[in-house]
Parts: structure tokens; C-alpha cells; sequence
């Protein structure tokens, strides 16, 4: 697993690490280690020249030790001051160790056009104009600087690409692009949240001695070790009822192809016993695709409810469908709730809940929910109460502003991890955000954010083969948190597999859980103790 820490956790950290160090030490492992992955970089690179651009802050303090030891090694060197006050506004120490071992200084403040011509010519830019102590967004003198980075060069951003919000909470475009971040200690959450994944490029942890492993993590992110680690698998006392038996309300006379695409996936994962309730038409189509299915209403540990449902149809058959779902999502039973089984939520369920929708769904449910006027309901039934009765109250960053307005698809697009949090503190459920990173939101416990699929994952039915593997694990007897965040690795693994960097089906991603599981499973057989 890999953990992210807040910036107050990280200072937190390096205090109590400094106050048993010598002086300065821990700014030194830190350019120690980021000149030893620029050094490896400018050979792939056949590069010859870096720059390194120094901000205010100990941001700046490290490019400039990191510069020294370059130049030291005989690569051309140079650093631009950012700050308007030049060599007086930035760490004095470390301009020095730089100057003395002969990188070129440029202040970009005396000499615009020579800083912006030195940036322009580096083979590798060292990012140091602000880390964690940066306020979003550039200013207009480092702004300059960056537009000037040649687009071959490879950039190095120290600790997280200037301009980010160190939290990833705020977007924000007005950034340093990064191919690579060298950071220190442990991740900050800014690398692994979408607001700022992508300009953080490949990340490298640099271990400067800090302490963090006791630390609560603010975002956390599953890998392939963790699937053995969590993975529901049987032992010989087991059976199929032991296991975990899910029930499956899916499909639709209109789209009859997400029962089976959902049931498939569910059948792969490894479920003990499926039971299937659907219409006609996906009956049979599961029949043939998953022979092992029972149809019809009987004793289940966890439900997938929405896949495919058609909440508009009215014919018996239809009704008697509606009817089997909302009789899931009103049990004490587990559930996983996707697409048309989200028009069907109310508010809190009693029993432990995936939501599973994406942006849209997001958007069209916080609009519904926020406005339905309070007491009308089930909001309080069974929940912890800290949103009971009181629509958008209770969530950190929800509150009565949000309330009551209508919330859209770009809204949530823009600030995806608010928006699910809004809605995880509006029913108690986990909010599984669908995303090129998928986020995974309970109150309470760190989010987990996964990025395991390619692109071609954006692809019909990839939600449907999602939920059965989800409603697997909530059968196994998972957390709703453990089953979304394990179910939405594997399903990524799996998709990435089934891609090889091509085109994407749905149905060989379903058919590529059950081999993805078992090599995950022997990856950690395999693994060292
Ligand atoms: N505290 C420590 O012991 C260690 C800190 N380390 C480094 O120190 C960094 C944190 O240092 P600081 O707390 O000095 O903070 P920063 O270096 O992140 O920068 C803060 C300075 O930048 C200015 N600033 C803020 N936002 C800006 C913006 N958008 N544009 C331009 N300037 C802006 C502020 O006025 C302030 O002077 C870490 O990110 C890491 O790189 C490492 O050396 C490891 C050890
Ligand atoms: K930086």
C-alpha cells in the first residue's frame, strides 16, 4: 500500500526527526537523494546541462544543495532565483555550496530574458520554486520561467510540481507539468489525487530517516502485493454458502447485457453461489453465460443492485424486478449500488453500502438528495446520524452553501474528491468515483485512490463487470471500503491486461478477473515475508 501524508503530518514528522539530527541534515539526505535520481536521469537522457530553479522556501534550499553536488560531478549547472528579492531570497547556505561548486547563478530578477534563455537550454530542469509550503498556482515572474522550458527537456519537480495545491484537494492548471517528482519521506497526497496525478509524472520517495509508518495516512493507494493481503480466499472448512452468496439484480429487457457482463465478472471473482433476478430476456442470456447462476429471490450475504436496471419499464416481469431491488436496498444486507439502482437511493441505508456512480450519477444524486426537504426520507434509519435529517451537513467540506443547489457533471469533474466526500457524508455509504483515477470515500477513513486501468477502460459495461467483482468481495465479507478499493484494482489490472495497449471489451476484462486474481495471489506467494 502506498500512504500519503498531510502537510501538517509531514512537518509533524520532520520536526521530531530534525530535533535528533544535526543541523541541516535532513535537507541534505533530501538533495542527496534527488541529485542522485536527476544524475541517473541526465544519462538516460544523454543530457549534459541542468538548471535548477530556486524559490524562497527549503523547496528552493534543496535544488540548490542538489545543484552543487551536480556541478560537483562535472554536469553544466546552473540555478535561477525566482524570488524578487535575488540572492537574498533564497537559502543563503545552500547558494553558496552551488556557487562554490561552480554552477552559474542567474537572478532572474536583474536579468529577465538571461533566466528565461538559461531555462530554455537545460537538458534537465530541477522544479524548486515551491513545495509544501506553496499556495496554488504560479506567479507570474516563475510563470514566465516555466512557458520557457523546452518541451524535450525532463523535468524533475523537488518534492511536487510547483503551482499544485500540496493537498490535491484544488485544481489547478497554472502548474509545473513534471515528468518525474522526487519526493521526500513519504508521498503527499497531491501525488496520488487527480488534482494533481497527472503533472506529478513518475514518483520517487527519497528516504530522509523521517518517521511515518504510525501516522494516519490521508490518502492510500492499494498495489498488486496488497491482493494477497486482502483477497477472500478459502480455506478447507469452506463452502459454497461459507463463501459468500451474492444476488445479483441486473439487466433489463432494454439492456440485457449488464446482467451478464455483471454476473460474469461476479462468477470470475470467485463469488461461493450467485443468484440471479432479472427479466426474461437476461435470464436466458445468463443462463448460457454463467451456467452456475440460480435464478430467483433466496438467502444472499450481499447484493449488486442496478446494473442495467430500467427503472421506466412497467411490465410485470419489470415491476417484479423493481420490486426485488428495492426489497435489497431496504435489507440489513451489504449492497452494491450502480447505475439505474442509483435513481432507487433515498438516503442512509442500516447496512454497509458501495455507491458506485460516475460523474453524471454523482452530480444527479447530491441534487436529488440535497434537496429533498428533511423527515422525507429514510436518512435517519439505522445511520450514525451525522447527516441524519439534515441534507448536506456533517461532511469537512459540505455545508449549507452546497446545499439545495444543483450540482452538475463539470462541477464534479472539477473537484471530484469534494463532491464524493459530499455524498459519503450524505448516506454513510462508500463512494466509489469513477474517474481515469477512481476514488474510494468513507467517512473517516482515509480515501483510497486507485489508477490501475488504461484509457480504453472508457468503454460501455467496464461499470457493470465492476460491480460484480465489488459484490463478490461484500459476499466474501469485506468492508465496503476494502471490497471497492481491492474490486477497482483488480478490475484496472485486469482491463490493463486485456488491453496490452489495444482496444477494450467489457466482456475480456470480466473474463480476465479470474486469471489477474490467481496471478495477483501468486505474486504474493512468491513475495518475501
Ligand atoms: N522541513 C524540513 O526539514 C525539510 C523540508 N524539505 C523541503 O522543504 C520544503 C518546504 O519548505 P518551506 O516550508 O520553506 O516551503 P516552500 O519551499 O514550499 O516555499 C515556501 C515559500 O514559497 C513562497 N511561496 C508560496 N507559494 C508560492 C507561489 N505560489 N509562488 C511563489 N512563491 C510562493 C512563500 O512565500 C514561502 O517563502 C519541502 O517541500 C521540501 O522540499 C526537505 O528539505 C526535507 C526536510
Ligand atoms: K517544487
Amino acid at each position: 500500500m502506498i500512504r500519503a501524508h498531510s502537510v501538517e503530518s509531514v512537518r509533524t514528522a520532520e520536526a521530531a526527526a530534525m530535533a535528533k539530527l544535526p543541523e541541516g541534515e535532513l535537507m541534505s539526505r533530501a538533495a542527496h537523494g534527488l541529485a542522485e535520481v536527476a544524475a541517473a536521469r541526465l544519462t538516460d537522457v544523454e543530457g549534459t546541462t541542468v538548471v535548477g530553479l530556486v524559490g524562497a522556501g527549503n523547496n528552493g534550499g534543496d535544488t540548490l544543495y542538489a545543484i552543487a553536488q551536480l556541478a560537483e560531478s562535472g554536469f553544466a549547472s546552473a540555478v535561477v532565483l525566482v524570488p524578487s528579492a535575488g540572492r537574498s531570497g533564497v537559502h543563503a547556505a545552500g547558494l553558496q555550496a552551488a556557487e562554490s561548486a561552480g554552477a552559474v547563478v542567474h537572478v532572474a530578477a536583474d536579468d529577465a530574458q538571461d533566466a528565461v534563455e538559461a531555462t530554455a537550454e537545460a537538458d534537465l530542469v530541477l522544479d524548486g520554486i515551491v513545495g509544501i509550503g506553496g499556495q496554488p498556482g504560479l506567479r507570474p515572474e516563475a510563470a514566465r520561467l516555466v512557458d520557457a522550458i523546452d518541451d524535450d527537456a525532463w523535468v524533475i519537480a523537488v518534492d511536487l510540481a510547483s503551482g499544485l495545491d500540496p493537498a490535491g484537494e484544488a485544481g489547478e492548471d497554472d502548474a509545473v507539468w513534471a515528468d518525474e517528482t522526487v519526493t521526500f519521506g513519504t508521498p503527499k497526497p497531491v501525488h496520488l489525487l487527480p488534482a494533481g496525478e497527472a503533472a506529478t509524472g513518475r514518483l520517487t520517495v527519497v528516504d530522509i530517516g523521517i518517521e511515518v509508518d504510525d501516522v494516519p495516512a490521508t490518502v492510500e493507494r492499494l498495489t498488486w502485493d496488497d491482493v494477497a493481503r486482502m483477497w477472500p480466499v478459502p480455506d478447507r472448512g469452506d463452502d459454497k454458502y461459507s463463501r459468500g452468496v451474492l444476488g445479483v439484480v441486473a439487466g433489463s429487457e432494454a439492456y440485457p447485457g449488464a446482467a451478464v457482463l455483471c454476473s460474469t465478472a461476479a462468477a470470475e471473482a470467485g463469488v461461493g453461489m450467485l443468484r440471479y433476478v432479472g427479466t426474461p430476456t437476461p435470464v436466458a442470456l445468463v443462463h448460457q453465460a454463467v451456467p452456475e447462476a440460480v435464478v430467483g429471490q433466496g438467502r444472499v450475504q450481499a447484493w449488486v443492485v442496478g446494473p442495467g436496471l430500467d427503472t421506466e419499464a412497467d411490465t410485470a416481469e419489470a415491476r417484479a424486478q423493481l420490486a426485488a431491488a428495492r426489497e435489497a436496498l431496504a435489507s440489513d444486507l451489504p449492497a452494491i449500488v450502480d447505475a439505474g439502482g442509483l435513481a432507487l437511493v433515498e438516503g442512509r441505508r442500516a447496512a454497509p453500502t458501495v455507491l458506485t456512480p460516475h460523474a453524471g450519477e454523482l452530480a444527479r444524486l447530491l441534487t436529488r438528495l440535497e434537496s429533498a426537504p428533511a423527515g422525507t426520507d429514510d436518512r435517519t434509519q439505522g445511520g450514525s446520524g451525522a447527516a441524519a435529517g439534515t441534507p448536506g451537513a456533517g461532511g469537512p467540506l459540505s455545508g449549507p452553501a452546497d446545499a439545495g443547489t444543483e450540482v452538475t457533471a463539470a462541477d464534479v469533474k472539477a473537484d471530484p474528491l469534494r463532491h464524493a466526500r459530499r455524498l459519503a457524508a450524505l448516506t454513510g455509504a462508500t463512494v466509489l468515483l469513477k474517474g481515469a483515477t477512481t476514488l474510494v470515500v468513507t467517512e473517516g477513513e482515509p480515501v483510497r485512490s486507485q489508477a490501475d486501468a488504461p484509457p480504453w477502460l472508457a468503454t460501455a459495461g467496464a461499470g457493470d463487470v465492476l460491480s460484480g467483482v465489488i459484490g463478490s468481495l461484500l459476499a466474501a465479507g469485506l468492508s465496503p471500503h476494502d471490497a471497492a478499493s481491492l474490486g477497482a484494482l483488480v478490475h484496472g489490472v485486469s482491463a490493463d491486461r486485456a488491453s496490452g495497449g489495444g482496444p477494450l471489451r467489457a466482456l475480456a476484462v470480466a473474463h480476465g478477473i479470474r486469471p489477474t486474481v490467481r496471478d495477483l495471489l501468486a505474486r504474493g506467494r512468491s513475495a518475501p515475508a
